[in-house]
């Protein structure tokens, strides 16, 4: 009999990428498909490297974008995840929210949006009431750029006016929401959503807001060890207590950022407003999570791979791109 044909995947991703998302457990269940996943060497031209399938990556910088063109233009009809323009625009808390305008779904019974925000580029603006005005306290003070440096995730929960004197532009102002302290991270591969709980922020209340501190420090909380309880102690109260968003409304959302944005491979965070509980904030758009967090990422990826390798269209799928590519069902 003959033998079936396999498929490789060549993936380019930063050190701790590779070390979290290329697990034994996905390299074997991907390799039982026929499906070989395949490290690129950066340090090589990419067009040398291969014959691929399929190029997954994550990496940024002109000299790698270059490559990809080059790759790209010698391999017309190889997809590409995804396309370093689309994730240029999840650089910027700005236009990454932007897409959530694009969405076109019937808000009927839950609603959703983002929290209201300026950006702030020049320090002077942050004594100029008229630019800060129509923000309620506290705010969360973002830094502009999300690039995946350290830096790019530290926040400020600013609670008065005087406080935003010590910030340092570019940044994004938004109206913090209180959610219950508990965030919803969307997880989206193609046309998979998978909504998870994470621990977020506590509820602030606006009674004691004269008597708070006029700011405080934080960075990224969802992955920071509860203090008052164990991990598991916290997931299982969240467990007990948040219910998930629909799960309609999640791919409703997931199905038009994905359009709007042209991406495949993202996560967005999602609060439930306390006020309204029918009402959610999209307040975070990431490229290429951590994935490895995600129940079944294994299956989940050798699933999305073998469609990508086999260019399958399915009754869901929305005509977004991979790789510039429509997907077309060859089948
Ligand atoms: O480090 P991890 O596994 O927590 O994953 C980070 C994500 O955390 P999450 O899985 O959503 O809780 C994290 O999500 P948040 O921004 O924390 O919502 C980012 O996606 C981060 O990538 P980058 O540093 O912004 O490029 C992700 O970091 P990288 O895996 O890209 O280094
Ligand atoms: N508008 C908001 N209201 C309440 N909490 C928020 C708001 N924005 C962010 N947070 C909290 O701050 C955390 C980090 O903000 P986020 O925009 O997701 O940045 P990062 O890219 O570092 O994850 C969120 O996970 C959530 O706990
Ligand atoms: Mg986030
Ligand atoms: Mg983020």
């Amino acid at each position: 009999m003959a033998e079936s044909r396999r498929f490789r995947v060549g993936y380019a991703l930063a050190e701790k990428k590779t070390r979290s998302f290329i697990q034994p457990s996905l390299v074997n269940l991907c390799c039982e498909r026929g499906i070989d996943l395949v490290p690129i060497d950066t340090t090589l031209p990419l067009s040398t490297q291969g014959p691929f399938d399929c190029v997954l990556h994550k990496l940024y910088g002109e000299d790698w974008k270059a490559q990809l063109k080059d790759y790209e233009a010698k391999n017309p009809s190889i997809p590409v995840i995804d396309q370093p323009s689309a994730m240029e625009h999840l650089h910027n808390r700005l236009s990454m929210l932007q897409f959530v305008s694009d969405i076109r779904i019937p808000q009927d019974k839950e609603t959703f949006g983002i929290p209201s925000q300026i950006v702030v580029y020049d320090p002077k603006s942050l004594s100029d009431c008229s630019a800060v005005g129509a923000l309620r306290f506290p705010i969360i003070a973002k830094p502009l750029v999300a690039d995946g440096s350290a830096k790019s995730h530290k926040m400020s929960l600013v609670f008065h006016r005087d406080a935003l004197l010590k910030l340092r532009p570019p940044l994004v102002l938004q109206e913090f929401v209180n959610h219950g302290g508990v965030i919803f991270k969307v997880y989206v591969v193609g046309d998979y959503v998978k909504c998870v709980r994470r621990k977020s922020l506590p509820d602030v209340s606006l009674d004691n807001l004269d008597a708070t501190e006029g700011s405080m420090s934080f960075s990224q909380v969802s992955n920071i060890a509860a203090k008052t309880m164990t991990q598991e102690e916290y997931y299982q109260s969240m467990q007990q207590e948040a219910e998930l968003p629909p799960q309609r409304l999640l791919t409703d959302i997931a199905r038009g950022l994905r359009q709007a944005m042209r991406l495949n491979l993202f996560n967005f965070d999602v609060l439930r407003d306390s006020n309204a509980g029918n009402h959610y904030f999209i307040i975070d758009i990431n490229y290429f999570p951590g994935y490895a967090k995600m129940p079944s990422y294994e299956t989940v990826f050798t699933d999305f791979f073998w469609k990508v390798v086999n260019m399958k269209t399915e009754e869901d799928d929305v005509g977004s791109s991979v790789g510039g590519k429509e997907m077309e069902n060859k089948g």
